[in-house]
Parts: structure tokens; C-alpha cells; sequence
């Protein structure tokens, strides 16, 4: 039995549209507003137009940028709960489809300079259509203007920065170089480890090389302040392993910087004070973490960068996506496989050969349908996570779903992983421990340590949680957390705010530049104020009273969400036991959680929620690869 049929019972005279609208509300499929704007947006009548844009709400309620005709359900579309009883189900009628999508195509709403758009058999809010169309154009627009390079200084660089090694391996990370060095877009993606940072500082210091009569203006941003911070102290770190002389290191900045801050965020509005009528100063824009960049700021930056610039984008593609609208990365590298060479076109590979293996061609083309395939370069091999590193193999395990792989990794007991059955003891233990671990900032707190050392401790670890709610949620973490270290006398959790409490900052607040996601801790100043200390991009120290503070809660926890773009040398992570974990524990949350640990990392969790999460792989819906596809 259906539960709504689009075709047959959206249209039929005596369906009870208010009860069943009133069951969507109550099974929160959908929002009042949502129901008010649809109703306006269909001139007050409710049919199958009304139904297929509150579906289209939904679905940008669910991050997704458009409402595909291929992913609906037509015999259930709103996947309700309650079975609602609608006598017999129509069949389904391809026709009948057309039909639809023909009067869609004539709906008043619809249209240019409408509020809905129709593209590639999606259905679209025009903004978000709007964003796509404008990101589409924008990259092939920076793919097609050539640049002018000197290919011999090019080539004598690469082979100065990247030396052969003379086997049959092919050097990748040489020929992501190679292909950014010659081209104004460039997406560089691969999981932690694989180079991206270093070869993009030997990719700017090959470039500074080439340009040094006329040195490139070159800005790094990352999505929030803590990647920002991230990618800064990796740049500077690559900077001194290469050991660039002092002239062609200083032409190469460290310093990155929020994507809010580059655009100049204005107070109480979504505009930018950087736009396409008031250009970034820039000639080359890294945007790290791309994968956390939304559709719509994406555009807002692409849109703001002047005419000659370059672009390069780096990110790895297997994370969760945005937490808003969109999933550009992710659309830009879907066909990348691992353990599978991209697919370069043969002009591109003869290119390649000729930078970077002139003694011995090693690669050779293969036609690809999507427009920018030869813009996206992949790095595979992670020189954090060798093979004796149990992070990279169960990392590895999840992302391509190999339970064999997963089965090996565990049997062979690797130092750096432990994986423990979620129950009773265990979750205590998991308590026990993330307070050990906290013990050390909140003993540095009251030995009277600067806060910069209070904070750099605090990093160290860091416990991951799936869910906000219920006993295996950040909450009640949260809770039991702070009810051990008090026990322990580290912490006097009596007030909203004490000493030694760390906070993360979960709305923007322009005013005072504290963005969502950035981590404070509460600290006594010299005159014993409580003070919120937040470090930031540069490593300088921010002090707030607490009572100015945009919204915020305790961070002892945090959802694998908002770790996304930080990293800790220990990380821990707890999933909910199988009656909880049918809902958005996936694949990308588990990949993004497990990645986030750069020593140590450890999982309590049923074996068959792990197993379930791995085979369940989400992407959300756009049309941003059909725009960009050849013809
Ligand atoms: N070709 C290489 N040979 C040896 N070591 C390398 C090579 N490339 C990178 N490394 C080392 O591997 C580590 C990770 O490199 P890097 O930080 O550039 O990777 P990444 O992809 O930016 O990582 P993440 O995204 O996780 O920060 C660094 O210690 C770096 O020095």
C-alpha cells in the first residue's frame, strides 16, 4: 500500500490533503514554512506541482542542491512512518512522469528570473541553480584561458623539486605539480597523508621560481578559523622540510585565513564585501578543506576572484560533505576511484610525459565524457599512514567498504588502533579515559601554564561522538565527562561557566569574528576574571567575557560533523548501539572521524553498526557534473 502516489492521489478529488499535510508536519518531512511557501509559490492549490516542490524543500532541507526526478520515490516520495492508508496505489507510468515534468516546464513559478528552475531533469530553487550555473561557467571559463609558461624553466624546476627516482612508478604528487603548474583550476584531492600540502608548497615555490621578476600574490583560506590554523602551521612545516632558500621562502605565505575573512564578512547580511564588482586582490587562490565549502560561499568566492586568477582547490573528496547546501568536491572527483588511475586526456598525459618523465613516457591517455578531468589531480599513497599504521588500513577498509581488509587490520594488532565492543564497562572505560586525557590541560590550568600551552594541550584529544542525543550523544558525554573530572577535583562545574571549561562556538558572530565550530577554553585572567580564551589563525590569543559569547556548549565531546577540518593526535570515537544507528551513521561520518587522528585512534562500537555504517554510502543531489559534462 502507497503512501502517497504523486500522480494518482495527489490529483484524485477525494484525497484528504489537509490530514495528510498535517501528517508530514507531524512526522517533520516537512516545516510549516515549507508548506506555506509552497502553497504560495503554487497560487494556494494543492496538487502534484504543490507535493513535488515541498519535496524539493525537503530535499534543500537535507543538504541537497536540487530535487532529482530519477532518486523520487513516486509511491512513497515523503518516506513517512505512519502508514496512511490511500486505497490502490497507482501503477507506475512513464507517461504519467512526463506529464509532469511538462507541466512543471509552464508553471507560472517556474522559469528564468522565477523562484524555480528546471535543469537536467532536477528541480531547482533558481539560487542554487543560479550557484551551480555560476561555479559551471566559472571553471570552464579558468580551464579555457591559457597561461603562458616557460616549459624549460618548468621542467628543470620539476626535476629540481620532484627527483626521479627512475623506476616504473609514477610519481603523482610530480604530476599534480606538474598539472596545477599549468593550468588556472586545479582541484588536488587524496585522504590525510598524501602529500597535498607539500605539493602545493613545492607546487608555490616552483611558481615564485617561475614568476620572480614578477612574484604571484598568493592567499590561502580554509573553511573555518581551526583548518585555517591547520593548513598555516602544515605550510610552514613543508616550508622548512624543503629548506627553500630565504628569497623564494618569504615570496611564499604561511598564513592562512578564513574564506569569510578573505571576502570581508559585512555585519547582518550575506554579502561580501569583496564581490565580482569589487575583486580579490590575488593572482592564485588555495582554498584548503575544500570538501567543508559549501555551494553557495564557493560561489560567492569563485564569483569575487578577478578574471586572470588561478584557482586550486584541495580537499579530501571521500569526507562528509558541507554542513550546508552542496557537495562541489565531491562532484568534481566522483569518477576517481581507488586503486584506479584517473583518466587524463591524451593531450594532457603527452604534456605530463614531457614535464615530468622526459627520459620514459609513463602515461597514457584515456577519454573522459566529464569536462574537467583533466583538471583533478589524485594522490593515493598516504606517507602518514604507511602500511604498518593501523589508522590508514582501517581508514582505508571503510572508505572502500572491504570487509576482508577490515577483518585483517583488526587480527593483526596494530599499536595505533584499538576497537572495542560497545557495552556497559566499556563505555565507562571510554569515560574514564577521555577524562584522563583531560587532566592533563585542566593540571597545566592550575599549575598556572600560559594559555596558549592550556590550549595546545587540550588538542591532544579528543572524543567523537555520531549522535548530539541520548547516552551515546555529545550531550549526555558531555555530562558524564564533567561529572568525573569535578570528582577528580580538576574542575568546579558549578556556574553556566567555570574554569578550565572548553567550549565550542556554534553560531557566526561577525561582530566579535567567532565563527561556528571555533574551540575556547575559560580561563582566570592576572586579575581573576573568567574569561573565554580562543586562539586563532595566527596564534594570537582572543579573551571574551562570557556573557558576550554567541551561542555555544561544551566540547569534552563533539559530533564527528564538527571535527571536521581539526586534527588530534588521539582521537576517540563512540557509536550508538544498532537500534540508534540507522540514521546517518555512513560511510563518510565513519571516514571522516577515523581520519581525523593522526597518532592514536580508538573506536567502541558494535561490530555489526561498523559493518552497517561502511556499506552505507550517501551523496547528495546536484547537477553540477551534468553542467560540466562534454556536449
Ligand atoms: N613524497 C613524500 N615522501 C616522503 N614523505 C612525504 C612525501 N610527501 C609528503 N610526505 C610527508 O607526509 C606527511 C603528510 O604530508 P602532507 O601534510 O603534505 O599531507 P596532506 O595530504 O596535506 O595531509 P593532511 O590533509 O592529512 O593534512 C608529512 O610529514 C610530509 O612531510
Amino acid at each position: 500500500m502507497s503512501q502517497l502516489d504523486l500522480f494518482e492521489d495527489a490529483t484524485r478529488h477525494d484525497f484528504d490533503h489537509d490530514a495528510f499535510i498535517n501528517l508530514l508536519l507531524q512526522e517533520s518531512r516537512v516545516r510549516y514554512a515549507d508548506v506555506a511557501l509552497a502553497k504560495l509559490l503554487n497560487k494556494q492549490t494543492i496538487d502534484d506541482v504543490f507535493y513535488l516542490i515541498l519535496l524539493l524543500l525537503r530535499a534543500e532541507q537535507l543538504q541537497h542542491s536540487c530535487l532529482a526526478f530519477d532518486d523520487i520515490d513516486w509511491q512513497d516520495p515523503f518516506a513517512m512512518q505512519a502508514h496512511y492508508q490511500l486505497g490502490n496505489a497507482a501503477p507506475w507510468q512513464e507517461q504519467v512522469h512526463h506529464k509532469i515534468w511538462q507541466k512543471l516546464a509552464q508553471h507560472q513559478a517556474v522559469g528564468v528570473d522565477k523562484p524555480l528552475t528546471l535543469f537536467a531533469q532536477k528541480l531547482y530553487l533558481s539560487r542554487l541553480a543560479n550557484y551551480e550555473a555560476l561555479l559551471a561557467e566559472r571553471f570552464i571559463a579558468m580551464q579555457k584561458q591559457p597561461l603562458v609558461i616557460d616549459e624549460n624553466h618548468l621542467i628543470r624546476l620539476l626535476g629540481e623539486y620532484f627527483p626521479d627516482n627512475s623506476n616504473d612508478t609514477i610519481d603523482w604528487q610530480k604530476v599534480a605539480c606538474a598539472m596545477a603548474a599549468t593550468r588556472r583550476f586545479c582541484v588536488l584531492t587524496g585522504g590525510p597523508g598524501t602529500g597535498k600540502t607539500t605539493t602545493v608548497t613545492k607546487l608555490l615555490a616552483i611558481l615564485q621560481s617561475l614568476y620572480i621578476k614578477a612574484p604571484l600574490t598568493i592567499k590561502l583560506v580554509a573553511p573555518t578559523g581551526k583548518a585555517a590554523a591547520r593548513l598555516s602551521e602544515s605550510i610552514l612545516g613543508a616550508k622548512v622540510k624543503l629548506g627553500l632558500e630565504s628569497q623564494l621562502s618569504e615570496l611564499i605565505p604561511e598564513q592562512a585565513q578564513t574564506i569569510h575573512r578573505l571576502l570581508g564578512v559585512i555585519p547582518q547580511s550575506n554579502q561580501y564585501r569583496h564581490n565580482q564588482h569589487n575583486p580579490l586582490h590575488l593572482d592564485l587562490l588555495i582554498i584548503d578543506e575544500a570538501s567543508m565549502v559549501d555551494l553557495s560561499l564557493l560561489a560567492k568566492l569563485v564569483e569575487a576572484l578577478p578574471a586572470h586568477a588561478r584557482l586550486i582547490m584541495l580537499g579530501d573528496k571521500d569526507q562528509l560533505a558541507s554542513v550546508d547546501t552542496g557537495s562541489v568536491l565531491s562532484d568534481l572527483c566522483q569518477e576517481l576511484r581507488m586503486g584506479v588511475l584517473p583518466h587524463y586526456s591524451q593531450a594532457l598525459c603527452d604534456s605530463l610525459n614531457r614535464l615530468c618523465f622526459a627520459q620514459q613516457p609513463k602515461l597514457l591517455g584515456q577519454e573522459s565524457d566529464f569536462a574537467l578531468s583533466d583538471n583533478v589531480a589524485f594522490l593515493q599513497h598516504s606517507h602518514r599512514f604507511d602500511s604498518q599504521s593501523g589508522i590508514g588500513q582501517l581508514a582505508l577498509a571503510v572508505n572502500t567498504n572491504d570487509r576482508k581488509l577490515l577483518t585483517q587490520t583488526l587480527q593483526k594488532g596494530f599499536e595505533d588502533i584499538a576497537i572495542h565492543p560497545l557495552n556497559n564497562e566499556q563505555y565507562q572505560d571510554l569515560i574514564s579515559r577521555a577524562a584522563q586525557h583531560y587532566s592533563h590541560y585542566l593540571t597545566l590550568m592550575q599549575g598556572g601554564a600560559a594559555a596558549q600551552d592550556i590550549h595546545q594541550a587540550f588538542l591532544q584529544y579528543q572524543l567523537l561522538a555520531a549522535l548530539r542525543e541520548g547516552p551515546y550523544g555529545v550531550e549526555q558525554l558531555n555530562k558524564r565527562i564533567e561529572q568525573v573530572l569535578h570528582a577528580r577535583g580538576l574542575i568546579q562545574p558549578f556556574a553556566r561557566h567555570y574554569a578550565g571549561q572548553p567550549i565550542m562556538v556554534v553560531e557566526n558572530d561577525y561582530q566579535l569574528k567567532l565563527f561556528n565550530g571555533d574551540i575556547g577554553i575559560l580561563l582566570k585572567d592576572e586579575h581573576m576574571q573568567l574569561k573565554a580564551t580562543f586562539i586563532d589563525e595566527q596564534g594570537n590569543l582572543r579573551s571574551f567575557y562570557p556573557a558576550r559569547l554567541p551561542r555555544h556548549e561544551n566540547v569534552y565531546a563533539m559530533t564527528i560533523h564538527k571535527s571536521q577540518g581539526s586534527e588530534f593526535a588521539n582521537t576517540a570515537m563512540i557509536l550508538p548501539p544498532i537500534q540508534r544507528s540507522s540514521v546517518g551513521i555512513n560511510r563518510q561520518l565513519l571516514y571522516t572521524g577515523i581520519t581525523r587522528a593522526k597518532q592514536y585512534f580508538e573506536l567502541v562500537a558494535q561490530e555489526q553498526v561498523l559493518l552497517n555504517a561502511m556499506a552505507r554510502s550517501v551523496s547528495r543531489c546536484s547537477g553540477l557534473r551534468e553542467r560540466l559534462m562534454k556536449n
